[in-house]
């Protein structure tokens, strides 16, 4: 592998007393922003072993695709809370450590897409007119005016594999220049490629009719080599492809067959499969012209990619929220003034499940009913699980790693929906379950404050704070006097208490909370009141 030359530089202005890692080269703009908060070292060229050394410490690493973030690093990393990707493409991360490890991933997929879009149609240009051919033929001083004849775009098909952000700003260009568009995208409705004027093919089709093909999809499972020999068999002899996406998604090996026998004609790529390319078979070609991955390197792109990962950054690290994570579910500023509340109260609601449940639970499941069941409800799912598995894990969960971590303990998680609801407008409810036992919390938020309306069968009424006793018991008189003396004896003041509602005799939950800790053996006292038949702390 190439080895870059090391450059360093350090800003210590941060009035925050948190480091960032800038490891590849990153617009001023975006560093004023982070030299405003933390400090900040950007170090570019670090290898593995290097990244490895330097990585202990840092609360942020900001990174563009040159720097490769293997499981190492994120292993090495002690103290890192974000990966910022100044760009789209994060295949250059290993996002499942880094999701194991709680760290969350985070790019910056709008700022560059006009100029990635830009780029391709200037490459599908310059490579339908053989422009580079042309100014290197010229600049040794030739003039063969014959040999660098062209053909028109004007009524060619183009096929656009991925109709994302990138592709779709293709398509838009392309229409413009009077091209007829195919395109092929499992994610989008017939409704938005009727919008981009696209007529939805499969890629098999799209190989067989188009005269130019251009991939505009993430590098994945699914995508990598999604053009292949079998789809270069079905091309038409002298069709032109583009990559200007990511390197692989183009089975190089098999473009370069394919330009060997003369069936494609042309091909112009911005990524390769290993970077530099230096020994890939396409460089050997007349006919293939190259740009060295600079589909966002223009001055507007860095600046507007450099500008949203630093407020990303500078937002996680001083408490906020990541708007454009990759490993969790983010939330529109809009929305969130609706479920901040629920979120804060499914969190509450996983913490006192968490503490209230008997035995391991095999299943959890989380219904939404009313009029949050029509709102987004994956943070709330997330944060269910969290403050569920805090129970259980500890501090080492966050939002980030608590699905992966349910995953791992192998406890299925399952959502319902209702837009039915009873007594409020919305309530949330968690089951854990184990066989036949359970435990069930649900709860609602009034005015802006998580509230606890019923554990089981019982009816409460409580807004959870602080240590709370939960003692279920039997509806009598003489239960909860003794009960109180207990704690009273024990020197612990109850600062609340609220009783569920029953007939006299039956079972009911009574709460209290209280200003201290209250130890096994003080509980086990409150335990032996007669009529009292369990009682937990649970700790907020
Ligand atoms: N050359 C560069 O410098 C440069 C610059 C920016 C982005 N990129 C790359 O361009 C690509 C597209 O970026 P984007 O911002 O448009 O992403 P995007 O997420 O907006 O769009 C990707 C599209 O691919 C589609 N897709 C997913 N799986 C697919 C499949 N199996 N078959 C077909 N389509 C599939 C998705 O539905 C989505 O619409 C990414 O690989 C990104 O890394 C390169
Ligand atoms: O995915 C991306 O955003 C592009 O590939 C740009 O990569 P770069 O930031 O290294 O130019």
């Amino acid at each position: 592998m190439l080895k870059f030359s090391i450059s360093c530089l350090s800003y210590l202005s941060g009035e925050i007393d948190m480091k960032v890692l800038v490891s590849d080269s990153l617009s001023n703009e975006g560093l004023e922003i982070l030299k405003e908060h933390f400090d900040i070292d950007v170090c570019t060229g670090l290898c593995e072993d290097e990244l490895v050394e330097k990585i202990k410490g840092y609360d942020a690493l900001v990174i563009r695709s040159g720097t490769q973030v293997t499981q190492r690093i994120i292993e090495a990393a002690d103290n890192l809370k974000i990966i910022g990707r100044a760009g789209v493409g994060v295949d250059n991360v290993d996002v499942d450590a880094a999701t194991k490890k709680g760290i969350i991933v985070a790019n910056a997929p709008e700022g560059n897409m006009i100029s990635a879009a830009e780029h391709t149609i200037a490459m599908m240009m310059s490579m339908s007119r053989n422009i580079p051919q042309a100014n290197a033929s010229l600049k040794a001083r030739e003039w063969k005016r014959n040999k660098f004849m062209g053909v028109e775009v004007k009524g060619k098909t183009l096929g656009v594999i991925g109709l994302g952000r990138i592709g779709s700003e293709v398509a838009k260009r392309a229409a413009g220049l009077e091209m007829n568009l195919m395109g092929y995208d499992p994610f989008i409705s017939e409704k938005r490629a009727m919008e981009l004027g696209v007529k939805l093919a499969t890629v098999n089709e799209i190989a067989k009719e188009a005269d130019y093909i251009t991939v505009h999809t993430p590098l994945i499972k699914e995508t990598r080599n999604i053009l292949d020999d079998e789809q270069f068999a079905l091309m038409k002899k002298g069709v032109r492809v583009l990559n200007c996406a990511r390197g692989g998604i183009i089975n190089e090996e098999a473009l370069a067959r394919a330009l060997e026998s003369g069936k494609v004609g042309g091909a112009a790529i911005d990524v390769f499969v290993e970077e530099p390319p230096f020994s890939s078979p396409l460089l050997n070609f007349d006919n293939v012209i190259v740009t060295p991955h600079l589909g966002a390197s223009t001055q507007e792109a860095q600046v507007n990619v450099a500008i949203d990962i630093a407020k990303e950054v500078v937002s996680v690290l001083t408490g906020g929220s990541a708007k454009n994570a990759i490993n969790i579910p983010s939330v529109k500023p809009e929305a969130m003034a609706v479920l901040a509340p629920y979120i804060r109260l499914s969190e509450l609601m996983g913490k006192i499940a968490g503490q209230l449940v008997d035995s391991n639970y095999e299943k959890v499941e989380i219904a939404y009913n009313g009029e949050i069941s029509g709102k987004d409800t994956r943070p709330l799912t997330v944060s269910a699980l969290k403050g569920l598995l805090e129970m259980a894990v500890g501090s080492g969960v966050n939002y980030v790693n608590a699905p992966i971590l349910a995953k791992s303990r192998k406890i299925a998680v399952v959502e319902s929906k209702s837009e039915s609801a009873e007594e409020y407008s919305s309530t949330v409810s968690i089951r854990l379950s184990s066989g036949e036992s359970t435990k069930m919390v649900a709860g609602t938020v009034v005015g802006d404050e998580p509230k606890i309306v019923s554990i089981d069968d019982d009816k409460v009424d409580i807004f959870p704070a602080g240590r709370m006793i939960f003692a279920k018991h039997i509806n009598k008189p003489n239960v909860i006097g003794p009960c109180c003396m207990v704690l009273g004896k024990n020197n612990i003041n109850i600062s609340g208490m609220q009783v569920g509602r029953s007939e006299v005799g039956g079972v009911t939950m009574m709460v209290l909370n209280v200003d201290t800790d209250v130890s096994d053996a003080i509980l086990d006292e409150v335990r032996q009141v007669p009529g009292i038949l369990n009682a937990k702390l649970v700790t907020l």
